[in-house]
């Protein structure tokens, strides 16, 4: 069952076209990929799903509600949760903290209960507490929960960044380059908590990701962008050998040639 679709999006930035109807279906509990050279349009498409830019053209359903135009906030409320190509943490707030504001969507406290400290707000609390440490858990930081997140090394920094968007409790996570500067170790370990987000927590997953093993191993179906267009889509050994795909990446003539797989 389709969990997102997106119908003929098109994202304009003055005459520059970053996204040219683009259609594209995630099933409810897949791991998918959108791949295509730098300045493709990967997210500034990532960027119209989760309500930072409007669309120009086109629609947008998620998990059967019309999404298109909606507010960030309202996007993360109704389910979709994402996270950055530059990894945009609270520096100065613990690991924990860090979390507990990725909740903020979820609870129900109003100011005025906050203030003055309600026995429902500090029911609330110590649950979201514990949910909060659960995540860590889940992530493999708990151990790490009350060092500033600016003292974590580079791969636990971009888990911390997974736990904060689970905190909203989503259906859908959509990660911008999760693997981005990691050495091999680091990639496995984020590769495998990639499939445990889908496999454990039933989340479908879409990635941005550049690394082409990542995406061959990981991914059921790949989409292909190539200046703002939907070029390819399919298997991850129909988009390997595929020649636009190829010939994308690797310049005219190269597929003719044969002379490589993608990711090959
Ligand atoms: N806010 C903006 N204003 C103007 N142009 C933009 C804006 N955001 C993106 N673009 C342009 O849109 C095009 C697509 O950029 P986008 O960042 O979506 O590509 P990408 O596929 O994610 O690239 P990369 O793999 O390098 O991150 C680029 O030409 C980029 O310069």
């Amino acid at each position: 069952m389709a969990l997102l679709e997106a119908k003929h999006v098109t994202k304009q930035f003055g005459g520059l076209t970053a996204v040219n109807d683009v259609s594209l279906t995630i099933d409810e509990g897949s791991i998918v990929s959108v791949i295509g050279p730098n300045g493709a349009g990967k997210t500034t498409f990532f960027n119209v799903l989760t309500g930072i830019y409007k669309p120009t053209k086109g629609a947008i359903l998620f998990d059967g509600k019309d999404i298109t135009g909606l507010r960030p906030d309202q996007i993360t409320a109704l389910g979709i949760c994402r996270t950055f190509q530059n990894i945009r943490l609270f520096n100065a707030m613990t690991v924990l903290e860090n979390v507990l504001v990725g909740m903020h969507t979820r609870l129900n406290a109003g100011l005025w209960q906050i203030l003055f400290g309600t026995p429902s707000v500090r029911a609330e609390e110590r649950v979201s507490l514990d949910r909060a440490r659960e995540l860590l858990r889940f992530v493999n930081l708990d151990h790490q929960r009350n060092q500033l997140a600016r003292n974590l090394p580079y791969g636990d920094q971009r888990r911390l960044e997974i736990a904060r968007a689970l905190a909203s409790s989503p259906k859908m996570i959509l990660l911008d380059e999760p693997t981005a500067g990691m050495n091999p170790q680091e990639t496995a370990e984020a590769t495998d908590l990639i499939r445990r987000l889908r496999d454990e927590l039933g989340i479908t997953v879409v990635l941005i990701e550049h690394d082409m093993r990542v995406v061959m191993t990981i991914s059921e179906r790949i989409t292909v962008l190539d200046y703002g267009t939907k070029i390819a889509e399919g298997l991850p050994e129909e988009i390997r050998s595929n020649p636009r795909v190829i010939e994308a990446y690797l310049g005219k003539g190269a597929a003719a040639h044969g002379v490589e797989q993608v990711g090959g």
